[in-house]
């Protein structure tokens, strides 16, 4: 496993994460538990925010609080100075819940209910990222019934859409997210929306993807978005404030994977930006970005516990651990690839190769296919890199399985951040029928 950020092999050989011997936390706080390692958060919003003061450019960088939403990461984006990407009430509860600056926070999502839109004009948020012109005329009705002007980008999909590896230049007109440019609809809902009297419109918004490693697609975008800043421009007379760029900026997550320094692709899109700007004769707008993955990925570990194992000759051994697919679901929808080691034996040399499964029923429940480690033992502590995006976020109860404690270790202090669930929170919500209670009262 790729040793990052403050992890290293302590003296006794253990894992250790922002000070904190993780054989130790797993005797605190048990197991599954999803580790943030505190000073490689706070390091990556710097980067993004100090590669963008050294562009000169007026910026916001807007953490997607999707890759991971709990209120203590609210507090952390609030301090490093960022603003907040939300995309339903709950991120915005929990937005508000930490006391993060209602002005700092966009709203996202091509389905925003009236419930949500109200909720957040009454917040008095930032800006709305506007997807379709539904949402548009229901959100000026809304604005206007409560007599409180707005702040829209709308999002359009600019026509560039990033395989991660590569870029094509068609297709994503065929999306449920944003306004397309080709085929006019942005350029319609751009003239709808100067003509509603509590919209002001800022600008627009474009994201292509995610987990990208190149800064093509970005500069792609830039250059389409231009072509139609300029447009509006000259048949609208309307002139763009802010242009938003969206997230998708890759992390390292096994070997070979080669994310830029972050440095790299704010540099690149401000040098894009002020080169395509300027040969429009067209005022620098104010640049937006969303990164999410990149600012939490590679700052989370989760430690599990090793149970059973198996050996099948001549095929695998099966490891398996106390979590699985309910705190990591991504090996199952994406195939996506970990990197493990032991924690509480981290000097050792790696001997054998296995497949870590999950406990969950289910075939698909695999953490990682085919990883080396020394000879594993039942009790062993298990430990997977890069776990701080979309893996707390994504989690579920299948099966009943309470969802992990999330912890935040810096400078040799953990806090718990995110409580492990209780077998309460499992079956709180159930409500059994008159009809359906038991004769006989079932001890708690
Ligand atoms: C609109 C928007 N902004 C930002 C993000 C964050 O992306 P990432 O976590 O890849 O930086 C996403 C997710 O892909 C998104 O859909
Ligand atoms: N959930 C995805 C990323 C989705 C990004 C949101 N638009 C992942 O885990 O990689």
């Amino acid at each position: 496993m790729y040793l990052h950020g403050t992890s290293m092999i302590n003296d006794q050989g253990h894992l250790q994460i922002g000070g904190c011997d993780t054989t130790e936390l797993v005797q605190r706080y048990g197991t599954p538990l999803y580790v943030m390692d505190e000073q490689l958060i706070r390091q990556r919003c710097r980067e993004y925010v100090g590669a963008f003061r050294e562009s000169g450019l007026k910026f916001q960088v807007a953490y997607a609080s999707k890759a991971f939403c709990v209120m203590a990461m609210c507090r952390i984006v609030e301090e490093e100075g960022m603003s907040l990407d939300v995309v339903s009430d709950g991120e915005l509860y929990t937005a508000l819940q930490a006391g993060f600056p209602p002005s700092r926070i966009h709203f996202h999502g091509n389905n925003k209910t009236p419930y949500e839109i109200g909720m957040a004009i009454d917040a008095g948020i930032g800006c709305f990222v506007v997807d379709n012109l539904v949402e548009l005329h229901m959100l000026s009705a809304i604005a206007s019934e409560k007599r409180q002007k707005v702040r829209i980008l709308f999002r359009i999909t600019p026509g560039v859409e990033a395989h991660t590896h590569e870029y094509i230049s068609t297709g994503q007109t065929d999306s449920k997210f944003g306004l397309d440019l080709d085929n006019g609809s942005a350029y319609l809902a751009i003239q709808a929306a100067v003509k509603l009297p509590f919209i002001e419109l800022l600008g627009v918004h474009s994201h292509i993807g995610s987990q990208i490693f190149e800064v093509e697609g970005f500069q792609m975008a830039v250059d389409k978005v231009i072509g139609f800043a300029a447009k509006v421009r000259d048949e609208l007379n309307f002139v763009f404030s802010v242009i938003n760029l969206g997230g998708g900026f890759g992390i390292r997550y096994i070997e070979g994977d080669t994310p830029l320094p972050v440095g790299n692709y704010v540099k690149a899109i401000a040098e894009s930006i002020t080169a395509n700007f300027s040969r429009y004769d067209y005022p620098t707008p104010e640049i937006w970005i969303e990164p999410g993955r990149s600012i939490v990925g590679d700052s989370g570990t989760t430690l599990y516990t090793v149970g059973t194992y198996k050996n099948i000759p001549n095929v695998r051994k099966y490891v398996a651990v106390d979590g699985g697919m309910t705190d990591n679901p991504r090996p199952a929808l994406y195939q996506s690839r970990y990197e493990a080691m032991l924690a509480n034996r981290g000097s050792e040399t790696n001997e054998e190769l296995v497949s870590i499964a999950g406990k969950c029923c289910e075939s698909g429940d695999m953490l990682i296919w085919d990883v080396m480690l020394p000879e594993v033992h039942t009790g062993d502590v298990l430990a997977v890199s890069c776990t701080g995006a979309y893996n707390y976020a994504m989690a579920s109860n299948y099966n009943r399985i309470r969802r992990p404690a999330v912890i935040f270790v810096k400078d040799g202090e953990a806090d718990v951040v995110v409580e492990r669930e209780s077998f309460k929170d499992i079956t709180g919500n159930d409500r059994i029928p008159v009809r359906l209670k038991p004769t006989t009262q079932v001890s708690p």
